[in-house]
């Protein structure tokens, strides 16, 4: 497994060994031991498998209580995958950076906690997985809305395209007025 650093430092992108041969290809996408001691000494605990429709975008979401380190793979389709740095002690406190994961290129991104994450859904159908360090924890979720001015994440939609949101997500806060992390 290759390692990519980003602009944000603790964020990396992963990029497996593939092994193709006439049946097809076979490839290790995820091994504890070497994640551990090569990425980030954390343990997952819920995997979550999601389905979306080209157009969908979901984000930008956090957990406050339970924060959520998070490993992101497209295993059918293309994201543009995006996180914002929510910690105030960092050098890159309230950047954010893209990144295109998709079935061909096999990207995997981690995210450590303190990050508020999303998606824009490229392809026709598009599934996505993602394993995460904390339990779901709704009661403490917050969304900062995905075209915050602030922010103006350069989101990859054509002109005049209208994301598909959810309800939550279509409500969702300025990030100015999110809570954040201490550290
Ligand atoms: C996130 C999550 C949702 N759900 C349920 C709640 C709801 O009925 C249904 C859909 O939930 P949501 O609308 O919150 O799903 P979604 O908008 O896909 O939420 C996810 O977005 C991405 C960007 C993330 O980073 C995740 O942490 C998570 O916030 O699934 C769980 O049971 N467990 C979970 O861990």
């Amino acid at each position: 497994m290759k390692i990519i650093n980003t602009a944000i430092p603790s964020v990396k992108i992963l990029e497996p060994v593939v092994f193709h041969d006439e049946r097809g290809f076979f490839t290790e996408a995820f091994r504890d031991n070497w994640f551990r001691s090569n990425v980030a000494d954390v343990t997952f605990v819920q995997d979550n498998l999601v389905r979306s429709k080209r157009g969908v975008l979901r984000g930008m979401h956090y957990q406050m209580e339970q924060s959520q380190g998070k490993l992101i793979k497209v295993t059918e389709g293309e994201v543009f995958d995006v996180v914002i740095d929510l910690r105030q002690a960092s050098d890159t406190y309230g950047h954010w950076l893209g990144v295109t994961l998709s079935a061909q290129n096999k990207r995997q991104l981690w995210v450590p906690e303190g990050f508020a994450h999303g998606y824009l859904a490229l392809s026709t159908h598009t599934n996505l997985d993602y394993r995460c360090t904390n339990y779901y924890h709704p009661e403490s979720e917050v969304a900062i809305k995905w075209d915050d001015s602030d922010l103006a994440i350069a989101w990859p939609l054509e002109t005049n395209q209208k994301p598909l949101l959810s309800v939550k997500d279509a409500c969702a806060i300025p990030f100015q007025l999110a809570p954040k992390f201490k550290c």
